[in-house]
């Protein structure tokens, strides 16, 4: 198998707060990894890190096979899709949503250039439809509800084919009909053989799709745990990750949650 992410002894700090402690970590390109915990835990500095956003203050990040700090992060970044509500605050509220799909292959935001190819149009316009949006092509980005802006922010990052897709919470924010239509799009994306290395940062279990294979749980700036998401997912570690007493149950491929 090989490693398309890989945290050694991981340490962040800023300010004189210490955000990530000794964090080691790695992601395999078979793997869809969901990242949980509670506010404050590090989750989104993990992220940066893993969409080389961010340097580490110690210990070593190696992306796609390039050690932060020793590479070109503006040549590796475009081989990772990353969606997040900061990414989507630089979308342009006019810009309409082809365009803001199409332009994630020229590495930008706010159509510029009056002559994309044909071959980035057409993929636009597929990975539009996959993820349910083809009629929603010609609409401004800004008049979309939050599902359906959440679905252009995923569309844009894998627009670029990446080998390494990290989702900043997808679904924050949505109603239930909207989580649910967009973490069953995520699950059949999840389950196919060609999808890249995936890893979603969330905050509630009853958004991990089903066919995500592995959880990493932090606390504190520290792994709690990591590995298989059934191993992972327990009533006992997120009891101890969260601080209170916690119960989990999984059906049909999804996990709930609640005080026990
Ligand atoms: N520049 C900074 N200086 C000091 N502290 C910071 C800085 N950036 C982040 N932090 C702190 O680091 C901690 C981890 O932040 P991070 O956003 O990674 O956590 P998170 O797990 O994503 O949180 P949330 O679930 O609330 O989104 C937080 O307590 C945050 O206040």
């Amino acid at each position: 198998m090989t490693s398309v992410l890989q945290l050694s002894d991981v340490s962040v700090v800023r300010d004189r707060t210490t955000i990530l402690d000794s964090v080691s970590w790695t992601v395999d390109e078979s793997e869809r990894w969901v990242v949980l915990g509670p506010n404050g835990a590090g989750k989104t500095t993990l992220l940066q890190l893993a969409a080389a956003q961010m340097h580490p203050t110690s210990g070593r990040v190696t992306v796609l096979d390039d050690t932060l700090g020793r590479t070109d992060v503006f040549e590796l970044r475009p081989r990772i899709g990353f969606a997040s509500s900061a990414m989507a605050r630089r979308v342009p509220r006019d810009e309409q949503v082809v365009d803001v799909v199409l332009t994630a292959a020229y590495s930008v935001t706010g159509r510029w250039n009056e002559s994309y190819d044909d071959v980035d149009v057409r993929r636009a316009r597929r990975v539009l439809s996959e993820w349910k949006l083809d009629h929603l092509a010609e609409r401004r980005f800004g008049a979309l509800s939050d599902g359906e802006q959440k679905r252009v922010q995923i569309a844009r990052a894998v627009m670029t084919d990446p080998e390494l897709l990290l989702l900043d919470e997808p679904a924050a924010s949505l109603d239930l009909g909207s989580r649910e239509e967009l973490v069953q799009l995520l699950g059949g994306f999840a389950s196919a053989a060609e999808a890249p290395a995936i890893v979603m940062v969330t905050h509630h279990v009853e958004e991990i799709p089903a066919g995500f294979t592995h959880a990493l749980l932090l606390s504190g700036g520290t792994v709690h745990a990591a590995g298989l998401i059934d191993e992972v997912i327990t009533s006992e570690n997120l009891s101890g990750a969260f601080g209170l007493p916690l119960a989990v149950t999984k059906d049909a491929g999804r996990f709930t949650a609640r005080a026990a």
